[in-house]
């Protein structure tokens, strides 16, 4: 078997994708892993395989919705149960009530909520309902937080725009680029001075930064947030695709006791399927049509193939260790990296909260997109690489996360602390 994942089958594979597909993908940050992607297929448990017959532990996790591992066989049963019945029904169906009585359930904030298809519509349609329900037509988001593929979102954005170096994106038009006020992450002042200057429809902000590698909140930046954007009437809309059941059954907002007047989600809420929702206080998801008129619609939305899915992994989120099982995974690799490095005399910051942490190499901080910037990607991409060809895939990109998940047992952990210590002894 070829070093990092990647043989001739990959590499044929790939010379016919760059003929299809720009950049040879179809989402930018696949094609950072070098010198191709290697191509999957089957995966199970915490373990990808890929067509060339190599067997890696996936610290990436379908970039986090995959939160029970892969192919958990009680989600598997409930997908194909779905199947059976019928994937697409054109009319609601019983199983979107049930998963949107379970997020109602467990999300302080939450009291109506709508489905669509992706994070990205979710971030889009929060920011419209902001306005239309303010009257204002400005947003304030913060240098780094990733929203999504939309126009409003790809102002500054962190994750694959800026792995590529469009933080903001070309085709935007000016007229919406100026409605989108920018903030440095974590700086209160910076938010009060926009608040008092522009009316603000709303402040979107990632309650944990997932986009940038990992990056924490200070203390008293979400209560700050939520303090300001009630003293001038604006909405606070908390993105929680990522943290959203990954923190806890109650998410970032139940981790940090602040509610958000708007959350959206999506990952992990579609079990490994495509999803996004809007939650949030019921006079606000009222505006939306039909009852009012913030319009959305979709084909696919509460399809019930995501519904299913996502319901069955919020039942086995609620009846079985995951969150322990992931977080003791996460704590046991990177305090391991932590003292590998320490020992090598090499200048680091790792960020980390429950199953999600993020290594960044050559700087003493990182609480925001511009320190995060001044980490030496080259380093960290050598180790993404090196644990690779060591059978562990951890993002390809500085700007991601690693993520744990409930199937990360103990052997797991083992396996990938052997692989850790011989490429961090190497490095
Ligand atoms: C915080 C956050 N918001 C929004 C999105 C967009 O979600 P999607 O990729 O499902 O459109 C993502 C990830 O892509 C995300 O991490
Ligand atoms: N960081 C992104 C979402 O969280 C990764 C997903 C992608 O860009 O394909």
């Amino acid at each position: 078997m070829d070093q990092g994942g990647c043989s001739v089958l990959s590499e044929n594979l790939w010379k016919e994708a760059l003929k299809l597909f720009a950049g040879g993908v179809n989402s930018p940050v696949r094609a950072a892993v070098k010198p191709y992607p290697f191509y999957v297929d089957r995966s199970e448990g915490a373990f990808l395989y890929t067509v060339d017959g190599k067997r890696l532990i996936d610290y990436v996790l379908g970039y986090g919705p995959l939160f029970l591992g892969h192919r958990h066989p009680y989600v598997e049963k409930k997908i194909i149960e779905q199947v059976q019945k019928g994937w697409l029904y054109g009319t609601p169906s019983p199983v979107e009530i049930k998963l949107a009585e379970k997020i109602i359930r467990h999300l302080p904030s939450a009291q109506k909520i709508r489905f669509v298809n992706s994070g990205t519509e979710a971030t889009m349609l929060a920011l419209r309902l902001a306005r239309g329900y303010t009257g204002r037509e400005k947003i304030l988001k913060f240098n780094g937080n990733y929203h999504g593929a939309h126009d409003y979102g790809l102002v500054e954005a962190g994750s694959a725009a800026t792995e590529f170096n469009v933080s903001t994106s070309n085709g935007i038009p000016l007229s919406i680029r100026n409605t989108v006020e920018i903030c440095e992450y974590n700086d209160l002042s910076c938010v009060e001075k926009t608040l008092k200057k522009e009316d603000i429809a709303g402040v979107i902000v990632e309650p944990v930064m997932g986009n940038m590698g990992l990056i924490l909140p200070e203390k008293d930046f979400l209560k700050g947030l939520r303090e300001l954007t009630k003293s001038y009437n604006s909405l606070l809309i908390f993105d929680e695709v990522i943290t959203g059941f990954r923190l806890g059954l109650s998410g970032a907002q139940g981790y940090f006791g602040i509610n958000p007047d708007l959350t959206t989600l999506g990952k992990i809420i579609g079990g490994g399927l495509p999803i996004g929702a809007v939650a949030g206080r019921a006079e606000i998801i009222d505006l939306l049509t039909p009852s009012g008129k913030v319009f959305n619609a979709g084909t696919f939305n509460a399809n019930p193939l995501s519904m299913a899915a996502g319901l069955a992994t919020i039942e086995v989120l609620e009846r079985e260790k995951v969150y322990d099982t992931a977080k003791e995974a996460t704590k046991a690799f990177s305090e391991e990296l932590s003292i590998l490095l320490e020992r090598k005399g090499i200048t680091f910051t790792l960020n980390r909260i429950e199953s999600m942490f993020q290594v960044f190499f050559g700087v003493k901080k990182v609480t925001n997109a511009t320190e995060a910037k001044q980490a030496d990607k080259n380093t960290y991409f050598k180790m993404h690489q090196r644990m690779l060809e060591g059978g562990v895939f951890i993002p390809p990109s500085q700007f991601e996360v690693i993520f744990s998940s409930g199937a990360h047992n103990s052997s797991v952990v083992n396996t990938t602390i052997e692989v850790t210590r011989k490429v961090i002894n190497e490095l």
